[in-house]
């Protein structure tokens, strides 16, 4: 949700259409100006629970600062990889050749290495910031590398076949499905030459180049899931109505895959500076509890240390009283430095959440589809914040990393405990200092905020509220958070699951007060509120976005969302962005970038007050001008909802824009407004 665009409001105030508010709305509050609330009815005197609600990012996983947490490297796309061949004392080659993770010394390499190219060593000059150092630490920094959120499933040829471009790449082998659309730009082979793998089994090609790479530590990260030859088509894998047990058996990854991942991530993990003093603690541990056998494996195959990681079992809770509530299932995994609890809420489910530290505990909470749950952990050992929080929106898995206060192996994560599901019977507040201001258009802030203990996660469509108290009374603002990578290169870089994107109005309370808060200052929020379910997208292929002012931040995360959905995979993504003038637009270079990124999206911008060089669609939101820009024929459904809608801005745009879908024959259940 964003702050409400006061004068878009008044200038969009043209029309007087009547209309029925579809069922999709949620009309919850009132979208005037800065709203003075005479009681404080928003924020709930619960503090004394004190855990930070359950706030935060919208999209992708994001982390918190941690001390061991590496910068993420630069965008590696859209550059082109020189294919100039290096001698082997470049930086690049160096890092890579003193590579733990290849499984021989490049002398044993047999003298003949096959290369695709008929050159016996081609490796290419890496772009600055891709050695393998730098893709070890991409891996390491939070991003979804697998593309399907994280969650090990089946993939059958068919669907391999179709992630075959450089933009989305997919390669097998030895019967493991990769995404290695990241590392494209890290191949010491160059993208290219790894592109010749992508769509198919490339086992055989792979072995021909290179058999001495160890493909699988280094794709770790980016494991799809298993090659399988027996699947059912792609849709009927992920239909939940008429799940099968065949179907849920196979979209459950089995603990070897869950397993091979998890020890692969320890593995690059432990690279870290107190490296010696782990190893003698952890065979100290290791005596109690012998290493699996992949773990032995991984062992012998590097000199690193690594750390034994067990899983508990899952944990459903007793739902008999309440059948609504789906289980929650949980498991952990340690490294000798971190401990990383996994809570599952179930395929798009679009959970929110925080954690934190109290007396050594480490508390979680995790609200979806109005329900809170909380999970309590009496570690083994000491625990540190910061906490990192990661969602992965397609597997509606959530991760709490946690920093151990003294790196070893435990025997145990300690005692882990449940609570029943209660209902979120109101917002929490949670106090955040101001870490980051940037600008992202003349009159709009983008203000970065960090909890001031705990980390949170707001759910993916959802906003928060701002509040302030102002001459004796309570003023508050709807925002819904911008993920990661919004803004400037300065903004984007800052890492927090709550940047708002605030408008200052002239005549407001609030905006001016927000955009004139400096690093340091305190601010108070509340929330999550909203009531947009991810579930709806669940068989969308096509999506559009209308958005005015402000209005788009709701669609910021969606969008991401739908680019990295593969299954099924987005064909389209449709933005219609209306603002006044050329200078209002946010964040329009971000979507140049994804533009050039990501061909299945489009931008268009409608000016309703443009400078006489504006050679693009003008106007506002009218029937006429959507049927120009919207492509008729993909605004209907047959059965499910495989074209979706998604609007948001001042409230009369909003009702008029869902009128005219409804007009140009879009099903209700096929929109959703963003008001709040
Ligand atoms: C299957 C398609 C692939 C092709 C056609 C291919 C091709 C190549 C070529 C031509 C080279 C340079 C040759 C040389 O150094 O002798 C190379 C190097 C390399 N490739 Fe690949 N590659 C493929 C897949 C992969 C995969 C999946 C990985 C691992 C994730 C990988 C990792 C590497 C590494 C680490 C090197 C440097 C090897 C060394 O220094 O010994 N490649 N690749």
């Amino acid at each position: 949700m964003a702050d409400t665009p006061e004068g878009e409001a008044a200038s969009s105030r043209n029309t007087s259409l009547t209309i029925t508010l579809p069922t999709v709305l949620c009309t919850t509050e009132p979208e005037n100006s800065d709203i003075s609330l005479k009681s404080n009815s928003f924020v709930s005197s619960e503090s004394k629970l004190s855990l930070p609600s359950n706030l935060g990012t919208p999209t992708s996983p994001y982390k918190l600062s941690s001390p061991l947490s590496l910068p993420a490297s630069p965008s590696p796309f859209n550059k082109t990889v020189p294919q100039t061949i290096v001698k082997q004392n470049s930086i690049n080659s160096k890092e890579n050749s003193t590579n733990t993770l290849i499984q021989q010394d490049v002398t044993k390499k047999p003298l003949e290495t096959g290369s695709a190219t008929g050159n016996p060593r081609n490796k290419c000059a890496l772009q600055p910031g891709h050695s393998l150092m730098d893709w070890i630490r991409l891996g390491n920094s939070g991003k979804d590398l697998t593309g399907v959120g994280g969650r090990v499933r089946p993939v059958s040829p068919a669907e391999l076949a179709t992630h075959n471009t450089q933009s989305d790449a997919w390669l097998a082998i030895r019967g493991r499905v990769y995404n290695i659309t990241h590392y494209l730009p890290y191949h010491p082979g160059g993208p290219e030459e790894l592109m010749r793998g992508a769509g198919i089994d490339a086992t055989q090609l792979f072995d021909k180049v290179h058999p001495w790479v160890n493909y699988d530590s280094l794709l770790a990260k980016c494991l799809v899931g298993p090659l399988r030859f027996d699947l059912p088509s792609a849709e009927e894998l992920f239909d939940n109505t008429g799940s099968s047990p065949k179907s849920d058996r196979l979209r459950e990854p089995s603990k070897a895959q869950e397993l091979v991942r998890k020890s692969m991530e320890n593995l690059a993990n432990c690279i870290t500076p107190v490296r010696k003093k782990i190893t003698s603690k952890s065979e100290e541990n290791v005596k109690g509890s012998p290493p699996s056998k992949i773990m032995q494996s991984l062992i012998q195959s590097s000199d690193l240390p690594v750390s034994i990681s067990r899983r508990a079992g899952s944990s459903p809770i007793k739902t008999a009283d309440k059948p609504e509530v789906p289980a929650l299932r949980y498991d952990w995994i340690q490294t000798s430095t971190k401990l990383t609890i996994s809570v599952y809420t179930g395929p798009l489910a679009n959970p929110g959440g925080c954690a934190r530290i109290t007396e050594g505990v480490l508390l979680v909470e995790v609200a979806n589809n109005g329900w809170l749950r909380t999970l309590k952990l009496i570690p083994e050992a000491k625990l540190q914040e910061p906490l990192q929080l990661k969602v992965y929106a397609e597997s509606g898995k959530i991760e709490i990393i946690a920093q151990k206060m003294e790196p070893c192996v435990w025997k145990s994560c300690g005692e882990i405990s449940v609570g029943s599901a209660t209902r979120v019977s109101s917002p929490r507040t949670l106090e955040c200092s101001v870490v980051h201001v940037g600008r992202v258009a003349h009159d709009t802030t983008l203000l970065a905020l960090q909890p001031q203990s705990g980390s949170v996660v707001v759910p993916l469509g959802h906003h928060i509220r701002v509040h302030k108290q102002i001459s004796g009374g309570d003023y508050v603002r709807s925002y819904t958070p911008v993920g990661e990578g919004w803004g400037t290169q300065n903004s984007s870089e800052i890492v927090t699951p709550l940047k708002l994107a605030v408008k200052k109005y002239d005549d407001g309370i609030l905006s001016p007060y927000l955009t004139a808060l400096n690093v340091g200052d305190s601010v108070t929020l509340s929330g999550p509120y909203g009531n947009f379910h991810l579930q709806k997208l669940k068989s969308v292929k096509i999506i559009y976005l209308i958005a005015a002012g402000t209005g788009i931040t709701p669609m910021l995360g969606l969008l991401r969302f739908m680019l990295m959905r593969s299954n099924p995979r987005c064909d389209r993504v449709h933005l219609l962005f209306f603002n006044k003038t050329e200078s209002d637009v946010l964040f329009q270079e971000n979507f140049e970038d994804i533009t050039k990124e990501d061909k299945r999206f489009t931008v268009k911008h409608i000016l309703s007050d443009s400078s006489s060089s504006w050679t693009g669609p003008k106007g506002r939101i009218s029937g006429q001008l959507l049927s120009e820009l919207l492509p008729k024929e993909t605004l209907t459904c047959e059965e499910r909802c495989c074209h979706f809608a998604c609007i948001c801005g001042p409230t009369e745009f909003t009702h008029a824009g869902l009128q005219i879908l409804k007009n140009l024959g879009m099903k209700e259940n096929c929109m959703h407004a963003f008001i709040g």
